[in-house]
């Protein structure tokens, strides 16, 4: 086995459905200890890219391994040191956290009873682990997911949507865990959430899925220093501001807002930019637009739309 501490590598995969071919040679990588945002509009292939990566369906061509094991050819040691949670984990409601933690201990029959309490210790769910699960919060289900997941020693644990319907203090509770999981003990999490700033908050890198393409991978800062920049011109004369701009080199995108014109340009041009509209019109403020992940995901993206 390669020292590589790539944990995750998905090279050159390709599925067709029908004849159509729904992902087109998607290729990325994730290393041991990432915290790794997988994003993409409704359709773009998600879904389908997770499910070849956990074997429930095959790829028709690439390969992916997972902690060096391929998944086709080497499934149960690849799927081994791998846990998930699935949008809302469901539990038996009648059954204590606990006891729902037990039916999992006893189909690995290698691991000890002890266990249970250290992946509840690990989730904050120690005080209220003989509590029945009905009395728990969403946040606390997501919590005892999280806690069943670890329960064999995950190296990566997948998460989708993992904050969906919980509350802002659950969200916090959730962040801090997973980046304490990812800090200290090494496991690595693939996330897929529709809320970028929270990807942008938690994730050091990204891959970003459009139409079966991947369209963006690596580190979030990388993407988020990009050599663009977005300014709002706030005016009145948003025809003759865009007659003005057409013709510059350094403009990228142009887009009428409410209150004048949203533009994109090269880094470095907003002071030159600045002085020409001045000296044609009348231009109540230039604001610069905070670059989040959210712009870049709407300009790789356009605007969220799949083709
Ligand atoms: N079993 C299937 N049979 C035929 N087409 C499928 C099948 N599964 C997925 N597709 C198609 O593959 C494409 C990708 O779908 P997928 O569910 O992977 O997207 P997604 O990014 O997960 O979307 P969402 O965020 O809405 O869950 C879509 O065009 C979808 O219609």
């Amino acid at each position: 086995m390669s020292k590589s501490s790539t944990i995750l590598q998905v090279h050159d995969i390709c599925r067709y459905f029908d004849e159509k071919e729904v992902i087109h040679n998607v290729s990325f990588q994730v290393e041991e200890g990432d915290i790794f945002g997988f994003l993409g509009p409704n359709g773009a292939g998600k879904t389908t890219i997770i499910r070849m990566i956990l074997g429930l369906i095959k790829s028709d061509s690439g390969t992916i391994k997972i902690n060096n094991y391929d998944i086709k050819s080497q499934f149960l040691n690849a799927i081994n040191k791998v846990g998930a949670v699935v949008e809302t984990p469901t539990f038996h409601e009648n059954l204590s956290g606990y006891q729902n933690l037990l039916l999992i201990k006893n189909l690995h029959p290698e691991l000890p009873k002890s266990r249970i309490d250290e992946v509840l210790e690990i989730v904050g769910l120690t005080s209220r682990a003989k509590d029945k699960v009905h009395k728990y919060s969403l946040g606390m289900k997501q919590r005892l997911g999280l806690a069943r997941a670890l329960i064999n020693y995950p190296k990566i644990v997948f998460l989708d949507e993992p904050t969906n319907g919980i509350d802002p203090q659950g969200v916090v509770q959730l962040r801090e865990l997973i980046v304490q999981l990812a800090i200290e003990e090494k496991i690595t999490f693939f996330i897929t959430s529709h809320i970028l700033h929270e990807i942008e908050q938690i994730c050091n890198k990204v891959a970003v899925i459009k139409g079966g393409h991947l369209v963006a991978h690596g580190y979030v800062k990388d993407l988020l220093s990009k050599e663009v920049e977005t300014v709002d011109i706030v005016t009145e004369y948003k025809k003759d501001a865009l007659k003005l701009m057409k013709p510059l080199d350094f403009i990228e995108d142009m887009v009428e807002i409410e209150t004048g014109v949203r533009v994109s340009l090269k880094t470095g041009h907003s002071g030159e930019l600045n002085k020409l509209l001045n000296n044609h019109l009348q231009v109540d403020y230039l604001i610069p637009v905070h670059q989040s992940l959210e712009n870049v995901f709407f300009e790789l993206t356009g605007g969220g739309k799949n083709e």
